[in-house]
């Protein structure tokens, strides 16, 4: 997919978030968006989510705007789109129904009670629960495949972290949009999901990733997006946003001193 915001702005109730933000992400392309606290990342991800209509300017998917399409059809293209959030939100039950519960949603109900029925079969058959080939292959992304009949609930944070990444990349989503993914994650953990984005990126997934993590950022960024008070202020590869910034402003953040006060860059 193709998915763009074209001078995208948001507002509540009058207070200016984002201001005319333009960024593409490219289908195999990693675009990272980094900032200070408050900058507006978490709000243009869930834009890029489909979660929130821009108060201005256009997000396109494909070229076409989902928010001039009827519901169910945006609904059909926000299924196209997996999200990861700071915190993993897994349901009580197996690490395999976890991971199967975000491709099921993205089924119609006659194929969902198909599967049902299939796996009542199977484990009639075999007696034991059973998973399939593509649940398997999303936990082998995070390398969790020998854990799939696990309860979630006794999964480490981390692990559960890995699960949900698995569960978002297993309906195939062609745009992922990663929150913070990682920023409650030990070097292993984080280690880990990094090389699941880059095995994302590799198989053709379009990755928008919001990270306080500059470090990160630079691993794993086809491109990095600057944002700063609700403005994009610089994109570009991060060798070039990092070691040779063209503002001002990104050059300050990067070298981590920017201060605010009341809200105001200080000069
Ligand atoms: N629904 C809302 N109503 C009012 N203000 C909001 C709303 N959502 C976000 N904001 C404000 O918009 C600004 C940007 O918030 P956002 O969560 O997008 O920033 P962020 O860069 O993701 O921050 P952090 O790095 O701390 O997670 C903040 O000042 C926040 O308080």
């Amino acid at each position: 997919m193709n998915f763009e915001l074209e001078r995208a702005s948001y507002g509540v109730d009058g207070t200016p978030i984002l201001t005319a933000i333009s960024l593409a992400v490219g289908a195999g392309e990693v675009v990272t968006v980094i900032g200070p606290s408050g900058a507006g990342k978490s709000t243009l991800l869930r834009l890029a989510a489909l979660f929130e209509r821009p108060t201005d300017g256009a997000v396109r998917c494909d070229g076409t705007e989902p928010w001039s399409l009827p519901r169910d059809d945006r609904l059909a293209l926000r299924r196209r789109i997996g999200v990861v959030f700071q915190q993993a939100s897994l349901f009580e039950t197996s690490v395999a129904r976890n991971v199967d519960a975000g491709r099921r949603i993205r089924r119609p109900w006659s194929s969902r009670l198909r599967g049902f029925v299939e796996r009542l079969a199977a484990r009639w058959i075999h007696g034991s629960p059973t998973v399939d080939d593509r649940t398997l292959e999303a936990l082998a992304l995070v390398g969790l495949e020998d854990e799939w009949d696990r309860d979630a609930a006794s999964l480490s944070g981390g692990e559960a972290q890995r699960v949900s990444f698995a569960r978002a990349l297993a309906p195939r989503p062609e745009l992922l949009v990663l929150d913070e993914p990682t920023s409650d994650l030990d070097p292993r953990n984080t280690a880990i999901l990094e090389r699941a984005i880059g095995r994302a990126r590799d198989r053709d997934h379009g990755v928008l990733l919001a990270t306080h993590d500059m470090h990160q950022a630079e691993r794993i960024s086809d491109r990095v997006a600057v944002l700063l008070d609700g403005e994009l202020i610089e994109i570009g590869p991060p060798e070039r946003v990092f070691e040779d910034p063209r503002d001002e402003r990104t050059a300050r953040f990067v070298r981590g001193d920017l201060l605010y006060d009341d809200n105001e860059l200080l000069a």
